[in-house]
C-alpha cells in the first residue's frame, strides 16, 4: 500500500524523463551513464565500480553529510539503493519500498507490502531485503512472504502482484530481483527449512510467469518447467531411494546472486546449499554412485528468455557444510595467458576464488582467498575440490574453515577498473561440525543435520569469538589469483564494498564505521561513525554534477549478532537510515549515547544440568535472532532486559506463541515447559552477569 503520494513534478521539472525510465538499451549503456545506479551492481556486469571521480583520494576527508533519511522500521537493511535520474529506491526490513529525492532525502512515497510479521519465523536471517529493481517506469520488490510486486514509480501504487511460490512451504524471499529483456528474475530462500529452490522469470508488464528453473530435480516426475530437460542428469547425482531430500526437496535456494550477461546472453544463477546440510542424511551415499547433488552450490547458466539450461560449474560437489554459491558474481573480461577471456568472478562461502569461463562454464582457476581446511585445493583438470576426507565430519567432529558463515557471504564485492583488484569483505570463521545422530526433520524450523554444541559463556565466549571469528577487507588480484593487500576488521559482519574512479574503496564495518581506502594500497583515508553498520553495498551517484556516496545504517542480520557481543556499542532498536555524504556536507553527527540498563533479573533455582540444557536449547532455538550469550545485536529484543524474563508464566506464553504476530515463532512443538524454564534460567544468568557488571561500573569510584 502506498503510504504517501509524492510530488514528482519536482523531479520532472529538472529531468524530462518519467521516473524509473530504465530499459534494455539504457542498462546496456550504463557504463556511459555514471550519474545513475540503475541496477543492483550498477551495470549488468555488477562490478560495483562507479566511474565518478569527483570524490577522490585528495579530497575524500572533506566528505560530510548531504542528508540522512529515517526508515519506519528498525532491523537489518541489506539493500543496495537504486538511483535513477535523481530518485533513490530502496527497501527496509519487511520489504518496505521507499522512493526518496536523491538530492535532499525528501520522501516521495513509501510502499508497504504489509508482510505478515509471522513470516519472520521462516526467515533464517532477519526480515531483510536486498533491494528493488526498476524497469520501464516500474519498481519491483520481492517480498519476504514470496510475492513479486510491480509498483508505479510515479506514485508508489501497486500495478500487479504475483505470488511466486507455494506459501504452504517454508519459503521466503530476501534477494533483489533483476530486470533484463523485459523480464523480472527472482529466486527464493529456505534451504534449511525444507524447500526446493528455484528461479522464476516474470513478464515485467503483465506479471505473467514466463519460465521456472528448479535447482534440484523432482524425484516424482517432470515439473513442466525449464529444468525438466536436465532432470535425468541431475537425478543421477542423488540417492533416489532414500534421504531427507525426498521429503524436503533438497534445498539449493538461490537467495541472492542473479546476473544477466549481455555478452553471452546468459542469466547466471548462484545456487544454494543442501537441505539439510549433512549430505549423508540428505542423500545417503551409495558406493560407486555419484552423489554430487546437482545443481546445489553451483554457478548455473540458463537462457534468459526461456530458462533453458546452458552450462554449470559445481563449486562444492556433494555440499555438506552450508556452502552456498549464492554470493554476488562479477562479470568481466580478463587477459589470461595473453588472450582476453570473458569471465565470471566468484568468491563463494567455500573459501575459493573462482575464475569461470562465461562461454562454457569451464574453470579457469581457483585459489583459496581465506584459510581453507575442508579441501587442499581445486584440481585444475577435473575442476573438483581436493577434499580433506575428514572434513565430512561423519565419524568425528571437524573444524571446518571457512564455515557456513562463509569465507565471503552476500555482502557485495566490487572491482576497480583502475587497479584490476577485487575488494572482498572476507570472513575467517571456522566452526566445529559434527553429525547429528538424533536428527529428525522439524517442520518449519532450521534443519541442518549437524549437532550443535553449547557456546562458552561470558568472557570465555568473547575470547573464543575474538579468536575464531575474524574479518578483513581483502584486495585480490583475480589474474594472479593472489592477495594484493588486506586490512583487518572487527568481527565478521562487515559490509559490502564500492570501488570508484576516485581511486577509492568504500566499506562499512560491523562496529558502525564507514571508511574510504586507497584502492591501490589499502591505506585508510577517511573513517567516520556512520551511526550503525552499513551492511549492504555502498553506491555512488550524481545529480546536477554533484557526486554523492550513499550507504545504509541499521542494526540486524545474523552475523552482526556475533559482533554485538564484542562491542559495547550494541544495537538499540533505533530506526534504520539511509545516510548520504558529499564533499563539503554537514559535520558527521555524534552517535547518541543510549542508556539501556539491565533490570535486576529474577533468581531462578537451577541445577548445573538445567543451565547446561538451557544453554544448549538457547543456542539451538534462540541464538540466531537474539544473539550469542543472549546479547542482542539490536534487531530483536535483548532477552536479558525483557520484562517477560521476570515471570515464568509470561515467558512460557511468549515462547509458545503469544507474540507470533510480531514475528516471534511458536516453539511449543519442540520446547516443553521444563525446556522453556531452563532457557529462562540460562538467560537470567546472562542478565545477572550484565546487571552485576553495570552495578560495578556505576559504583566504581570516580577517578
Ligand atoms: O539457504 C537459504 O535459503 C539461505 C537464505 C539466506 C537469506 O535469505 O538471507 C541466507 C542463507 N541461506 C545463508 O546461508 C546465510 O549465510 C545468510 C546470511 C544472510 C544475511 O542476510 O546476513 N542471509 C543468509
Amino acid at each position: 500500500m502506498a503510504l504517501a503520494a509524492g510530488a514528482f513534478s519536482l523531479i520532472s521539472a529538472t529531468n524530462p524523463r518519467r521516473p524509473a525510465a530504465v530499459d534494455q538499451a539504457r542498462l546496456e549503456q550504463a557504463d556511459a551513464d555514471p550519474a545513475n545506479w540503475m541496477t543492483h551492481g550498477r551495470t549488468f556486469n555488477e562490478d560495483r565500480y562507479s566511474p565518478l571521480g569527483a570524490i577522490n583520494r585528495q579530497n575524500v576527508s572533506k566528505l560530510g553529510v548531504a542528508w540522512s533519511y529515517e526508515m519506519r522500521e528498525s532491523r537489518g537493511v541489506e539493500a543496495t539503493p537504486i538511483v535513477v535520474d535523481g530518485v533513490m529506491y530502496i527497501t527496509s526490513a519487511w520489504s518496505i519500498v521507499h522512493a526518496i529525492d536523491a538530492t535532499n532525502g525528501k520522501e516521495l512515497w513509501v510502499y508497504d507490502p504489509e508482510v505478515p510479521r509471522i513470516t519472520g519465523t521462516k526467515a533464517c536471517c532477519d526480515a531483510i531485503s536486498r533491494g528493488v529493481t526498476v524497469w520501464n517506469g516500474k519498481v519491483y520488490v520481492a517480498t519476504l512472504d514470496g510475492r513479486l510486486v510491480a509498483i508505479d514509480a510515479r506514485n508508489g501504487r501497486k500495478v500487479w502482484e504475483q505470488v511466486t511460490l507455494d506459501r504452504s512451504k517454508p519459503y521466503t524471499i530476501t534477494g533483489a530481483p533483476r530486470a533484463a529483456r523485459g523480464l523480472i528474475y527472482i529466486g527464493n530462500s529456505g534451504s534449511e527449512y525444507g524447500v526446493r529452490g528455484f528461479v522464476s522469470a516474470y513478464d515485467a508488464e503483465t506479471g505473467k510467469l514466463r519460465w521456472r528453473f528448479y535447482i534440484t530435480p523432482n524425484p516424482k516426475g517432470p515439473d513442466g518447467a525449464a529444468s525438466d530437460s536436465v532432470r535425468d542428469r541431475a537425478l543421477e547425482t542423488w540417492n533416489t531411494a532414500a534421504g531427507e531430500w525426498l521429503r524436503s526437496g533438497g534445498g539449493g535456494a538461490s537467495w541472492d546472486a542473479l546476473v544477466f550477461d549481455k555478452e553471452t546472453n546468459t542469466l547466471w544463477i548462484g545456487t544454494g546449499n543442501g537441505g539439510p546440510w549433512n549430505r549423508e542424511l540428505r542423500s545417503p551415499s551409495i558406493p560407486g554412485r555419484n552423489n554430487d547433488n546437482l545443481y546445489l552450490s553451483s554457478v548455473l547458466g540458463v537462457d534468459p528468455d526461456t530458462g533453458a539450461y546452458k552450462c554449470h560449474y559445481q563449486e562444492t560437489p556433494g555440499e555438506t557444510w552450508d556452502f552456498t554459491a549464492t554470493q554476488p558474481m562479477i562479470l568481466t573480461t580478463l587477459k589470461i595467458g595473453g588472450s582476453d577471456r570473458r569471465v565470471l568472478l566468484h568468491a563463494p562461502k567455500n573459501g575459493f576464488f573462482y575464475v569461470i569461463d562465461r562461454t562454457n562454464c569451464g574453470l579457469i582457476s581457483a585459489k583459496p582467498f581465506v584459510p581453507v581446511s575442508w579441501a587442499t585445493g581445486v584440481d585444475p583438470k577435473s575442476g573438483r575440490p581436493i577434499e580433506n576426507p575428514e572434513a565430512r565430519f561423519q565419524s568425528a567432529p571437524f573444524l571446518v574453515s571457512p564455515s557456513g558463515w562463509g569465507g565471503h557471504n552476500w555482502h557485495p564485492m566490487s572491482m576497480s577498473r583502475q587497479t584490476g583488484l577485487v575488494y572482498i569483505p572476507v570472513r575467517d570463521a571456522p566452526v566445529h561440525y559434527a553429525a547429528d545422530p538424533a536428527f529428525v526433520h522439524r517442520e518449519g524450523s532450521y534443519n541442518t543435520g549437524t549437532a550443535y554444541t553449547a557456546f562458552p559463556e561470558g568472557p570465555a565466549a568473547r575470547e573464543m569469538i575474538r579468536k575464531l571469528l575474524k574479518g578483513y577487507l581483502l584486495a585480490w588480484d583475480p589474474v594472479q589469483q593472489k592477495e594484493a593487500w588486506r586490512v583487518p576488521l572487527p568481527g565478521i559482519d562487515n559490509g559490502g564494498t564500492l570501488a570508484t574512479a576516485g581511486g577509492l574503496v568504500f566499506q562499512g564495518t560491523v562496529d558502525g564505521r564507514l571508511r574510504a581506502y586507497n584502492a591501490r594500497t589499502g591505506a585508510i583515508l577517511w573513517d567516520i561513525d556512520n551511526g550503525a553498520p552499513a551492511f549492504g553495498g555502498p553506491i555512488s551517484y550524481s545529480v546536477k554534477g554533484r557526486q554523492y556516496l550513499a550507504v545504509t545504517a541499521s542494526f540486524g542480520t545474523p552475523a552482526y549478532l556475533t559482533g554485538a557481543i564484542l562491542s559495547t556499542k550494541v544495537g538499540d532498536m533505533r530506526k534504520s537510515r539511509v545516510n548520504v555524504y558529499r564533499l563539503g556536507g554537514a559535520p558527521i553527527p555524534k552517535r547518541p549515547v543510549v542508556e539501556n540498563p539491565t533490570p535486576e533479573p529474577p533468581v531462578i533455582a537451577a541445577s548445573e544440568e538445567m543451565l547446561q540444557a538451557g544453554s544448549l536449547n538457547y543456542s539451538h532455538y534462540c541464538l540466531g535472532c537474539h544473539g550469542m550469550s543472549a546479547v542482542s545485536g539490536g534487531a530483536t529484543p535483548d532477552l536479558r532486559r525483557t520484562p517477560y524474563l521476570q515471570d515464568g508464566e509470561s515467558f512460557r506464553a511468549v515462547v509458545h506463541g503469544a507474540l507470533a504476530t510480531s514475528g516471534m515463532p511458536n516453539f511449543s512443538a519442540w520446547l516443553k515447559d521444563a525446556d522453556v524454564e531452563a532457557i529462562r534460567a540460562y538467560i537470567a544468568g546472562r542478565a545477572r552477569d550484565a546487571f552485576q557488571e553495570e552495578q560495578k561500573r556505576k559504583h566504581a569510584p570516580v577517578k
